[in-house]
């Protein structure tokens, strides 16, 4: 039977590069480059703090870096304890200074991650946890290679062909027994062996018996510009659409008057709609529909009856802040529908109009943008031209959260 890891679990992960392999950007170093939409740290710092074994999570970032790291973890939650500590000029120095932070917190095991493997899993991290549960002090995830190795000269002419039946490649998170790997990485710092490119190399070195657990295909590390695009195309892709739909439906009464807005377009009438505003019920309904694709509360919560400022506003001013608040929260709008509900005035030769002030002011094509009346067949309010009533619906894409 397998055995449960007892015990803490501290996780060290390694952020203080400057990814010059990867090139320059306007997000910082790699690390803090978006795929999906949120930094690289932030979703390899999510998969641990996602993992129930985890204890407490050191990041360990470069000085420079301390504005770009906070922003990119604001939203991540606290259910664990998260240290920031700086880097060194080296992988090894970060880690070194890592596992330094985690000394006075009880930790019995350490698990050492790269934070630009965004891709860990959690089947990756039991399977790890099982094998130090067997006691193991040393294990180390990685995949038989797959490629044919070969050694080249400075020239680019092929030398030779290493034979690939033993060789693995090396992953992370590498996982130890706290104790064992502080002091290995202590005595490697003293005696000023600093040449390591991985942790297990430094048990190695130190006499400790490294083991290997299969690790994962996914587990990439992102080292090159084309990996940081092809993260980013994989999470895009694995995205579920976020696809939402809002109601909004609004009656005002009718009195005598000279005209009625419906629409943004304004139609000579014998009628006018009473109103704080100009009373356009149909874009009152359609700025609900939007408000609702974001939990934005409803018009009334925007633009109080009670404001004297909206007194025979324009309503388009409140549609156009709806959809204000619905691209700032990364939605896009697809479709916009109104139904007018009315006896009078007759509002066919009016559609194309109401559908172009609406493309204009939701900045989306026309096509996209729908009206429709109906009668009330005499019955009703409606019926009885005592009030003119809208419904409307969005549609509404938002860009994929996590
Ligand atoms: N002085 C360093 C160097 C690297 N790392 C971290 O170690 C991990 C693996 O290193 P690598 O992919 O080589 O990152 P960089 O050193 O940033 O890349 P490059 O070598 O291209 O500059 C990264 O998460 C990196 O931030 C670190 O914490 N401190
Ligand atoms: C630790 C590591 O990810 C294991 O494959 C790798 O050695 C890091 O190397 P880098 O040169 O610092 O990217």
């Amino acid at each position: 039977m397998e055995q449960e890891l007892s015990g803490t679990i501290g996780i060290v992960v390694v952020a203080a590069g400057r990814g010059e392999r990867a090139g320059a950007s306007v997000e910082g170093p790699k690390q803090y480059r978006r795929i999906g939409g949120k930094p690289v740290i932030w979703h390899t710092l999510k998969r641990f703090r996602d993992w129930p074994k985890s204890g407490p999570i050191v990041a360990v970032i470069h000085p420079d870096d301390r504005a770009l790291f906070d922003t990119a973890v604001a939203d991540l939650g606290d259910s664990h304890e998260l240290v920031v500590v700086t880097g060194g000029a080296t992988r090894q120095e970060s880690v070194l200074n890592g596992l330094r932070a985690l000394q006075g917190r009880s930790v019995d095991h350490v698990m050492i991650q790269d934070g630009v493997r965004p891709f860990v899993d959690a089947g990756l991290l039991d399977r790890i946890a099982t094998e130090l549960a067997s006691g193991k002090a040393a294990v180390l995830p990685a995949l038989p290679v797959a490629d044919t190795i070969k050694r080249g000269d400075k020239t680019g002419v092929v030398t030779g062909t290493v034979p690939r039946k033993d060789l693995y490649a090396a992953q992370t998170p590498q996982c130890f027994h706290y104790e064992t790997i502080l002091k290995a990485h202590d005595r490697a710092a003293t005696d000023q062996v600093s040449d390591f490119t991985d942790d297990a190399s430094i048990a190695e070195w130190a006499g400790i018996p490294v083991h290997l657990v299969e690790g994962s295909i996914d587990n990439v590390k992102l080292t090159v510009q084309r990996d940081i695009a092809m993260a980013d195309e994989k999470l895009k892709g694995s995205a579920l659409p976020d696809v939402r739909t809002g109601n909004g439906y609004d009656v005002h009464q009718l009195e005598a008057g000279d005209g009625v807005a419906l629409c943004g377009v304004f139609i000579p009438h014998d009628q006018k709609l009473k109103g704080h505003s100009d009373a356009d019920v149909a874009l009152h309904a359609l700025t609900d529909a939007l408000l609702a694709t974001c939990g934005a509360g409803d018009i009334g919560d925007h633009f109080p009856p009670s404001d004297m400022q909206w007194k025979g506003a324009p309503s388009r001013i409140f549609l156009e802040h709806a959809a204000k608040i619905v691209r700032d929260a990364g939605g896009t709008i697809m479709n916009a529908d109104i139904s007018l509900i009315a006896e009078a005035p007759k509002v066919g030769p009016h559609r194309q109009a109401m559908r172009e002030k609406l493309a204009e002011i939701l900045e989306i094509s026309l096509d996209r943008c729908s009206v429709k009346a109906t009668t009330n067949e005499t019955i009703g309010f409606v019926g009885r031209r005592e009030g003119i009533a809208a419904i409307a619906t969005a549609t509404v894409v938002f860009r994929g959260k996590d």
